[in-house]
């Protein structure tokens, strides 16, 4: 997509490390983790793009399949990764490539319940702010960081990231705790709740061949 094609809104930056090497902790889950792992990214990366006040997602992937099954969707794009630089250094390769003068924002790509719906009220939040933060349903990790035009990019993802971004500057966005943003996947016990909240398709459809 070029970029006159972008309308204005919010470019929306979704990581995903190659899905044979992602989702280590949901080998409980029964199931093929590979295909679990990608197929959760996709939702994801799908859920961004429906997104009325997303304009563009910008996806950071080294996943062969991932990157050409997006690439073909509209408003997105990938940018490869190369090297494995970890998780902030990724979401830099998109942020740099909207431009501070873009709202951005970094999605983890392990969010399968997203509804565009919660999507848009965060980003909808996120605008009045500086610099904003959605935690984790838990608390203590992050699943969104966003920068309205204008603000300098700043992102400190890993464990127990929540209070990191706060020290940076992030904004706490007023996200209720059951909303589907906030249930990021690493166990299969938050596998279990993505469900009860409804996953998208893929990570569905995965899981009712595991138990077909
Ligand atoms: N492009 C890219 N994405 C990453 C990297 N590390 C993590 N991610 C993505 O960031 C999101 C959150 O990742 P984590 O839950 O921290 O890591 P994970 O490897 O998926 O899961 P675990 O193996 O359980 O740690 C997922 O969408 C990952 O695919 C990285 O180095 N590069
Ligand atoms: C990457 C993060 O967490 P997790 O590893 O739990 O996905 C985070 O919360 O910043």
């Amino acid at each position: 997509m070029s970029t006159s094609e972008i309308r204005d809104g919010w470019t929306v930056v979704v990581p995903v490390k190659p899905a044979a090497l992602g989702k280590t902790r949901l080998t409980a889950a029964g199931t093929d983790r590979e295909a679990l792992a990608r197929a959760i990214a996709l939702d994801t990366i799908a859920a961004a793009a429906a997104t009325p006040r997303v304009s563009h997602v910008l996806v950071v992937t080294d996943d062969a399949e991932v990157s050409a099954l997006v690439s073909q969707w509209p408003a997105v794009d990938v940018i490869a990764e190369g090297d494995v630089r970890g998780l902030d250094a990724a979401i830099a390769l998109g942020t740099v490539s909207a431009g501070q003068g873009a709202p951005r924002a970094a999605l983890l790509g392990d969010v399968p319940a997203l509804t565009p719906h919660d999507l848009d009220a965060a980003l909808e939040l996120a605008g009045q702010v500086e610099r904003g933060l959605v935690p984790d349903a838990e608390g203590t990790g992050s699943t969104l960081v966003t920068a309205r035009p204008g603000a300098v990019w700043v992102s400190a993802f890993g464990a127990d990231s929540a209070a990191r971004h706060r020290l940076l500057g992030c904004t706490d966005l007023a996200v209720s705790r059951g909303s589907t943003l906030r249930r990021d996947v690493d166990t299969a016990a938050q596998l279990a709740e993505a469900v009860a909240l409804g996953v998208g398709p893929r990570t569905a459809a995965v899981l009712a061949a595991a138990a077909a």
